[in-house]
């Protein structure tokens, strides 16, 4: 497995794949692991996450370092992802113990009847190179906090990080095989699934990989949590405050290089407003910093992988030939690495690429819509449902709009993000199941009746 540095064409390193005798003495660790682990008291749970996020502030410079080389997103973006996920492990240092207390029921007279929680046992995690960190500990943290233990199958593009990430949980503390990275390719997946260690698998990645892992899991009878891809709707209704909806959308759908499943991708703008909103998110766009991402003032860095950058020219140029109107943007930068300029499309043909399918890079399809409800109508013109965002001054119509898409999750005057303390997952072709909050950690559990009489 080559890692290669994608902002200069610099091979970083190279790592054996791990062999089929390897893969099956972490199987076997991870079994031992979690006989260990689920019986440990949930305060020593606790207590090892809140040392997996010291352990990640002390050394947020060193991962985040890890993260640009290996993936081309800005230094300072890096460095908060390694925040945020030492805000996932705090989080459930601290709720684990309430979110997952038991429920009790209505009974006769004399009995008790409860919900009890238990782990399932090893958890398979598939993750994907855009939050190489973040997507992981937003699995791992509640799921290592439930008693369960991890491993993680890493994009291939990432292996620095899949090794970094197992390295902070052995340095806080955690016992051997509670959470490993194994280095292999995607076409192994299917057999560790199928094997009897391996109790349930999540997904972060696209709809293919999601469906292929969610197939195999099913004839195995195994729990899936998907979170795949997403063509959200960021809705600027004619009371917005324009100036900020084009200030905030630049950055939904250009941050971490426009390569998130929850970037604005789809930007439905009311006619009164469309002029003063193009001309505003232009101006934004056009304003950001291309280039080094190991520089701190750098708000746009390399797209991911060589490949990936002329998926979405692909897409931009065959959109254009639909008849789209390109405003900026639209050619590769000509330098070395995968640098793709910020770009603006607008007069979007149905069904063109850019209309219909998910962009991951910094490509924006802007349209103009007569009024609330076409607005609603073309939110919801897409397979996906994962986030979504609305703009109005109107606090209760924002809510009344939010209500009507078809999404995971809607945020009325502000961009999709995730949080800890909110559940996060999507419908459609975004997926099933949640991650974080409470509905996170209840995914990967027994819910367990007992009755007592
Ligand atoms: O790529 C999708 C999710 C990113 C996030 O959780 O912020």
């Amino acid at each position: 497995m080559d890692a290669v540095n994608p902002a200069t064409d610099e091979q970083l390193d190279s790592y054996e794949e791990h062999t089929e005798g390897e893969v099956d003495d972490a199987l076997d660790r991870a079994s031992d692991a979690f006989e260990e682990w689920r019986e440990r008291p949930m305060r020593d749970r606790e207590r090892l996450l809140s040392a997996a996020a010291d352990t990640l502030r002390e050394n947020k410079r060193e991962y985040a370092e890890t993260i640009t080389r290996e993936m081309g997103k800005p230094i300072d973006q890096a460095v908060a992802e390694v925040e945020k996920c030492a805000q996932g492990c705090d989080h459930y240092a601290e709720h684990a113990s309430t979110y997952l207390s038991a429920d009790h029921h209505p009974s006769p007279p004399g009995t008790t009847a409860k919900t009890v929680y238990e782990p399932l046992g090893p958890v398979l995690a598939v993750m994907p190179w855009n939050f190489p960190f973040w997507q992981v500990f937003r699995f791992a943290a509640p799921s290592l906090a439930a008693g369960n233990v991890g491993l993680l199958k890493h994009a291939s593009n990432v292996p620095g990080c899949a090794l970094a990430i197992e390295s902070v949980f052995r340095d806080a503390g955690f016992p051997e095989g509670a959470f490993q990275s194994l280095l292999i390719s995607s076409d192994r997946v299917d057999d560790i699934l199928a094997d009897d260690r391996v109790r349930a698998a999540t997904v972060t990645g696209s709809g293919p990989a999601g469906s292929a892992v969610a197939a195999t899991a099913g004839e195995h009878l195994k729990k899936t949590v998907l979170e795949l891809g997403g063509s959200d709707p960021f809705v600027v209704l004619d009371d917005a405050d324009v100036a900020d909806a084009a200030e905030t959308g630049a950055w939904a759908r250009n941050k971490n290089g426009g390569q998130s499943c929850i970037a604005a991708k789809r930007f439905v703008v009311h006619t009164d407003v469309y002029d003063e909103f193009r001309r505003r998110f232009t101006d934004e766009v056009e304003s950001f910093a291309v280039g080094d991402p190991m520089a701190d003032d750098t708000d746009l860095g390399s797209q991911a992988k060589p490949d990936l950058l002329s998926d979405l020219h692909d897409q931009v140029t065959a959109s254009v030939e639909a008849g789209a109107t390109l405003v900026t943007g639209g050619e590769p930068l000509d330098r070395e690495g995968a640098f793709y300029p910020p770009t603006i499309l607008t007069d979007v043909p149905e069904g063109c690429p850019v209309d219909s399918e998910e962009t991951f890079g910094p490509v924006a399809a802007v349209y103009e819509v007569a009024d609330e409800a076409s607005a609603v109508e073309l939110a919801n013109d897409t397979e996906f449902g994962l986030g979504a965002s609305v703009w109005t001054a109107d606090r209760d119509r924002g809510e009344r709009v939010a209500r009507r898409i078809d999404a995971g999750c809607v945020y009325v005057n502000q961009l999709v993000k995730s949080d800890p303390r909110v559940p996060f997952g999507g419908v459609g072709d975004s997926g099933y199941g949640r991650e974080l909050a409470g509905d996170g950690i209840r995914e990967f559990v027994n819910r367990k009746t007992v009755w007592v009489e």
